[in-house]
């Protein structure tokens, strides 16, 4: 079968940004452990991704968001897994509850001129622009050996549908 032929999985990511600042947590296990990150996970059979990204904040950071957006999808194809994982982007600045750590992930506020790129998945710093501008967007990130980018697509878009 060709690879484009195989479904992905699909992921949430969730970034809270308020008052000149955005919340990431830091990853303590798992896929992307040891790298700052909004909050998100794979979207549960029966879940819409707006329901599993509301779901995975609540679970990694002890808050309900009340405004979730979705602004962009964002595909990530690998050269060592086999299946890409498409993951829906969300963008949301009101909350409930205070964010708290959990075993899975220490949250922390971060002035969006300092949002720590280096210690973040690579693809970030290509379009935490557009997000942070309000725009809608989509596109394909090809990696080798997991964490490198070799090739990428990018663009605003009018719609996500
Ligand atoms: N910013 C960014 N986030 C990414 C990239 N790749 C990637 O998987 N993510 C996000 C999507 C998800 O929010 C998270 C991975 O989800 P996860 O493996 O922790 O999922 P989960 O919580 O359901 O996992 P688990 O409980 O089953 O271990 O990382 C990337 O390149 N950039």
């Amino acid at each position: 079968m060709a690879s484009s032929a195989v479904e992905p999985k699909i992921l949430t990511l969730l970034m809270v940004v308020q008052d000149g600042k955005v919340l990431l947590g830091y990853k303590k296990r798992g896929f992307g452990e040891g790298m700052w990150n909004g909050f998100g996970g794979k979207v549960e059979p029966g879940e819409t991704p707006t329901e599993g990204a509301l779901r995975e904040l609540r679970e990694e950071a002890c808050i309900d968001a009340t405004d979730a957006t979705e602004r962009g999808v964002v595909t990530f194809v690998y050269d060592d897994k086999p299946r890409p994982m498409q993951v829906h982007i969300f963008h949301a600045s009101q909350f409930t509850g205070v964010p708290t750590e959990t075993d899975e992930m220490r949250p922390a506020w971060f002035d969006l001129e300092a949002v720590p790129f280096d210690k973040m998945w690579p693809d970030d710093e290509l379009w935490y622009p557009m997000f942070l501008a309000g725009k809608k967007f989509s596109g394909t990130f090809w990696f080798t050996n997991t964490t490198t980018i070799v090739r990428h697509e990018l663009r605003e878009v009018e719609s996500l549908e």
